[in-house]
């Protein structure tokens, strides 16, 4: 850590067991961890230099035990989305037993790199590779990096290097707990002409031609998404997320009944966000070529 104690504002902490990276520039301030590459909070600057709103959520019942993901944040589900589906993703171990969302949301990753760029915004890098573990669910080598850059906007980049001499297929999601208050009339612009499939009415497709009003409990993915996502609150323009190569979205809310069954989030507090998901899903699936890369990428800002 010392080789990058010339970085001004730049800090290492730790959150119960949970090591922590802290950032302070003259855009935001940020903290993000290797448990799992989770960004954790972006906190853009007014023209004074004065922190605004968390644009990210973290739950208050978070566990910080380094196993757990931490509740909140931005945490990476890849290779696969949610439930592991064979008609998406390269075939398993035999006999493997996948967990949701993927091998890499509970693995410490690597730290390779703090940079100042010439802006003045902040580079992190996390990285992770494939190891016994990984193996033994899911038999392939691969190379996964994050580059988080805090600057004007929130910038994260998932890319994934296929080590292997055939090609990869993943599906994949920068899972974003936005900090938003649900009832403030939250309307999302941009899934317009997507295919929505909503989990809780037994995958019911339908074409989405209207902005969407955020009424928990929700759990829809939606395919073929635009590239240009926003958020307004009460009228106001609260959130704006740019993606690229990113074919899918999702939004989630547990909504009062389902809440209960997560031990990590308040109750009453499903009312203080909402996931809006990017990244490559079911029918967008990513096929990456022996040796290829793939590139996920994401910028959130406060319009
Ligand atoms: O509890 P987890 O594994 O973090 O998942 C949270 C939610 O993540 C969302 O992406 C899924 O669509 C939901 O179905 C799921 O409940």
């Amino acid at each position: 850590m010392t080789e990058w104690n010339h970085i001004k504002g730049l800090r290492f902490s730790m959150c119960g067991d949970v090591p922590m990276i802290e950032v302070d520039n003259d855009y935001a301030t940020a903290r993000m961890t290797t448990h799992g590459a989770t960004v954790l909070s972006y906190c853009p600057k007014d023209s004074k230099g004065k922190a605004g709103e968390d644009l990210i959520w973290v739950s208050d019942n978070a566990i910080y035990d380094n196993k757990t993901p931490v509740r909140g944040g931005v945490p990476i589900c890849w290779p696969w989305f949610g439930a592991y589906k064979a008609e998406f993703n390269s075939p398993l171990e035999d006999g493997a037993e996948p967990q949701g969302h993927g091998l890499v949301r509970k693995k410490s990753w690597h730290l390779a790199r703090i940079e100042t760029l010439k802006n003045g915004a902040t580079l992190v890098e996390f990285t992770t590779q494939a190891d016994a573990e990984t193996r033994a669910i899911w038999p392939y080598e691969f190379l996964l990096s994050l580059q988080v850059v805090v600057g004007e906007t929130l910038g994260l980049t998932l890319t994934t290097s296929n080590l292997n001499p055939i090609p990869l297929k993943i599906t994949e999601a920068l899972h974003t707990y936005f900090k938003l208050p649900i009832n403030a009339k939250l309307l999302v612009d941009g899934l317009q002409g997507a295919e929505e499939i909503d989990t809780l009415k037994d995958n019911q497709s339908r074409d989405v031609t209207e902005k969407l009003l955020v009424k928990p409990p929700m759990d829809s993915v939606y395919l073929q998404v635009q590239p240009t996502l926003t958020v307004s609150a009460g009228g106001k323009p609260a959130l704006q997320i740019e993606a690229s190569n990113a074919a899918s979205s999702v939004l989630w809310n547990p909504g009062p009944e389902t809440v209960k069954g997560f031990k990590d989030i308040h109750p009453d507090h499903w009312t203080q966000f909402v996931c809006i998901e990017n990244g490559n899903i079911w029918d967008d699936a990513v096929t990456i070529a022996p040796e290829g890369k793939h590139r996920l990428q994401i910028a959130i800002s406060k319009p």
